[in-house]
């Protein structure tokens, strides 16, 4: 597969990369009201978005931002009494440095997409090396001391990096003007994804392989789903064209969110991945039918990450406005529906499967009481991992074994019998922690926390557990189907127990409050509950049906590809005469097929790969080529059909520099491959080791060369870049959304010049075969028309 396949799904300029935020539950321990307080959020997190680089809330006008603004605002006389009672950090001095490194704002952190292919990811890197070996080792700024940006120790592949270098730094040192350009433009460019660190954590510890099915229950706006679904391409190299086996279904009870992920994934191009619009806790069970097998079974995962809604204590560093609202009922108010939602990912799981469960909270009632609660109920089918030995530099503290349960009004309590009747609504005994015994039967101490004096940054709780049984109430129900089906042979990959179905999933907790309970949210009032939040008008995904698969036919032998790529089995329509196909893993296409899964609520599932052109005129196949797909196809279109046209970088600067170049700004040799080629859609492919001789021909021909010596890392990079492009009657047109091709201009530094006759480049007339004009023959409006799909760069 060509190296720069990503490169060309990129559909984000700024992308929406927020790390991850608790809810912001104020005041009531009610779940209903996380949907209301989780689009406020959403809000906040868009709007966080915009300022890209340096801490939130920082500007260059207001004293906002500064260090003695974040001292003074850090501070919360009721979260210092309830954290000291917590025992959070035993060490006085230790507690003191975590109170004084929560009041300081966050450092920078970003993470270089591996999904972006091994050479770019070099390139990427070495460009940032460079620029790092030109800095002084210390500079002052405003008085301080900064450093240059440094790789996380424990991220692997240096693929990390940390700075404490902000917006403000940027402003007021010419020096390192060349790292906030570098910074700006990969983010642009969609190579970059800022990430508070240690919300790169649960990810890594996941350790999803390329085959895998992934369910990431509370996704949104993503920046954890990006990781996973790069770990599902980990074996993409310029040299392995293989499809993806795995998937991930990325879920959010948000619609709202929901669609930020689509915008946030769909950068990376990938065909594995399916978003979901469900409450986690209810996520249905779905049925996947094997090779060989006439009935579906009950699918369950390998890897499930519940990075649930939290209190979110953890980002005061990153969200210091949280300090004035900052409440011990907080925490509280949330513990039941993550355990509803813990409990649902170990009943999805499968035997043998991990899991990872994580808050950005500090509060022990949403984490260890949430795990232990866990473990409890699942008796022995879910053990908590030590996985001290992994990631060894990463810097945390264990689990705590104990812990007191803490009012609004400071009243303390060590047992659950300490609790007054009025305040058995709100507190239940699961907040209570186990006997020192239960603890360490449980290896409770596994569970991690980090602190932000650790490593300077935010606060998070990581939990790795795996599946080593079946769920007690899961065996009779397996016994049942094996029974309903007369299947009642022993499966021997223990991938295919069936489990709990929606209808019978999550009952309450086994704790005796439950009953007495009526403020807290029941499954069933969580299912009856039609928020505004959880609408849904998207149009169902289906399987392709037999006319779109004659069509599918000519554009086989129109593009010339060949029968390894599986255009036929692995495409998905929304609805049968729609004029886009989706390309999707083979996971995903068994889901979609599945009746059994038609309550499946999917935002958006695989990447659009072909779409109907009528309006672009002249052209023996229906289809066109999308560009979010096209690094995918490419690889199987045979060499010998002229669809393909391989270019040089110099090449590649003409169809930057001219909107719509003719045949005759090309070399020879291209421009007699264009004449040849049949008008429609085809793919332009970029080589760089065309580069010399293409010069010569340049040379020849009079055609200007942009070329300089010391670009080349940024021509690097246009090496196996892939476009769909549309042939006309005399010049070529790039089928990529304007705003990527102004990018790209800026990136191979090239001016875009309109030639004479674009009357509106923004805007172009549909080409009619037999009027149109060399200037003006590009498709109607390509751009614009394509700008919310991932038809993109
Ligand atoms: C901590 S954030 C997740 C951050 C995300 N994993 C990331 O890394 O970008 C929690 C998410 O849970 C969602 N959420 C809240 N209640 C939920 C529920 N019952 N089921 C599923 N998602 C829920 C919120 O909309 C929010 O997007």
């Amino acid at each position: 597969m060509a190296g720069k396949r990503k490169k060309f799904a990129k559909t984000s300029k700024k992308s929406t990369n927020a790390t991850t935020t608790g809810n912001d539950n104020n005041n009531n321990n009610n779940n209903d009201n996380v949907d209301d307080k989780v689009l406020k959020k959403s809000k906040a997190i868009t709007d966080d978005s915009k300022n890209v680089w340096g801490p939130n809330t920082m500007t260059n006008e207001h004293p906002q931002g500064t260090k003695d603004w974040y001292t003074s605002i850090a501070k919360n006389d009721d979260f210092e009494f309830y954290y000291k009672k917590m025992n959070l950090l035993p060490n006085e001095e230790d507690f003191k440095k975590f109170m004084e490194w929560l009041g300081k704002p966050l450092p920078t952190t970003f993470r270089i997409n591996r999904a972006i292919g091994e050479s770019l990811t070099n390139v990427v890197k070495k460009q940032l090396h460079n620029i790092i070996d030109q800095l002084p080792e210390k500079m002052i700024v405003d008085g301080d001391v900064v450093e240059p940006p440094k790789p996380l120790s424990w991220y692997p592949d240096e693929l990390a990096w940390h700075s404490t270098l902000t917006k403000r730094s940027f402003r007021k040192n010419d020096q390192l003007e060349a790292f906030h350009k570098f910074l700006m433009h990969h983010n642009n460019e969609g190579n970059l994804t800022r990430q508070e660190a240690v919300s790169m954590i649960p990810p890594i510890f996941l350790d999803v392989e390329p085959h895998h099915l992934v369910l990431d229950m509370c996704a949104a706006p993503g920046s954890k789903t990006t990781q996973i679904i790069e770990a599902l391409h980990a074996n993409r190299s310029n040299s392995n064209t293989t499809i993806p086996e795995g998937m991930i279904i990325a879920n959010d009870a948000d619609v709202k969110r929901c669609y930020m992920l689509v915008h946030q994934t769909a950068r990376l191009g990938s065909p594995t991945i399916v978003i979901t619009n469900h409450e986690a806790q209810i996520f249905p069970l779905l049925y996947l039918q094997k090779e060989g097998e006439t009935e579906r079974r009950p699918m369950l995962f390998d890897r499930i990450l519940a990075d649930v809604p939290c209190s979110g204590d953890g980002t005061l560093r990153k969200n210091p406005d949280l300090w004035k609202r900052w409440k011990a009922r907080d925490g509280a108010g949330l513990h039941r529906l993550q355990s509803h939602i813990a409990y649902r990912a170990a009943n999805l799981l499968k035997v043998g499967g991990r899991m990872v469960y994580s808050t950005c909270s500090l509060n022990p009632i949403e984490n260890e009481a949430v795990i232990m609660e866990l473990v409890n109920r699942c008796q022995g089918a879910v053990r908590i991992v030590d996985v001290s030995a992994q990631y060894p530099t990463l810097i945390r503290a264990n689990g705590l074994h104990t812990w007191p349960v803490i009012d609004k009004d400071r009243e303390i309590y060590q047992d659950f019998s300490q609790v007054p009747e009025t305040k058995k609504k709100t507190i239940f005994p699961s907040f209570f922690p186990p006997t020192e015994e239960q603890a360490q039967k449980a290896g409770l101490k596994h569970c991690m926390r980090v602190y932000p004096h650790m490593q300077d940054t935010g606060g998070f709780f990581i939990t790795v557990l795996e599946k080593v049984a079946e769920l007690p109430d899961q065996i009779g129900k397996r016994i049942k189907y094996e029974q309903e089906f007369g299947q009642n042979k022993q499966d021997q990959d223990t991938t295919t127990p069936p489990l709990n179905d929606e209808s019978s999933t999550t009952p309450p907790l086994n704790d005796e409050s439950t009953s007495t309970t009526t403020t807290t949210t029941t499954t069933t009032q969580v299912k009856e509950k039609k928020s505004a939040v959880h609408k849904f008008f998207e149009e169902p995904f289906g399987t392709i049906n037999e006319e779109c698969k004659k069509d599918l036919d000519v554009a086989e032998a129109f593009y010339g590809i060949n029968k390894e790529f599986p255009l036929r089995e692995q495409m998905l329509t929304r609805s049968q005469g729609s004029k886009v196909l989706y390309f999707a893993s083979k996971p995903i296409v068994n889901i979609v097929e599945g009746d059994r899964n038609r309550r499946l609520k999917i935002i958006n599932a695989g990447l659009e790969i072909l779409k109907k052109h009528d309006e672009f005129g002249e052209s023996k196949c229906n289809y066109r080529i999308c560009q979010s797909a096209s690094q995918w196809i490419t690889p199987y279109m045979t060499v010998h059909n002229t669809r393909t046209v391989i270019m040089s970088p110099n090449d590649l600067f003409t169809l930057l520099r001219t909107t719509e170049p003719l045949f005759t700004q090309f070399p020879k040799s291209i421009e007699d491959q264009l004449e040849a080629l049949e008008h429609g859609c085809f793919i332009i492919k970029i080589d760089t080791s065309l580069k010399t001789s293409l010069e010569d021909a340049n040379k020849d021909k009079q055609v200007e060369t942009p070329m300089q010596t010391d670009q080349d890392d940024i021509i690097a990079q246009s090496n196996g870049m892939v476009f769909a492009s549309w042939r006309g009657k005399r010049s070529i047109h790039l089928l990529v959304q304007k705003q990527e091709l102004q990018l790209m201009a800026n990136i191979f530094k090239v001016t875009i010049e309109h030639r004479k006759g674009d009357v509106n480049p923004k805007n172009y007339r549909v080409p009619n075969s037999s009027t149109e004009s060399p200037t003006t023959e590009s498709p109607k409006n390509e751009s614009s028309t394509d700008a919310a799909t991932s038809d993109t760069l």
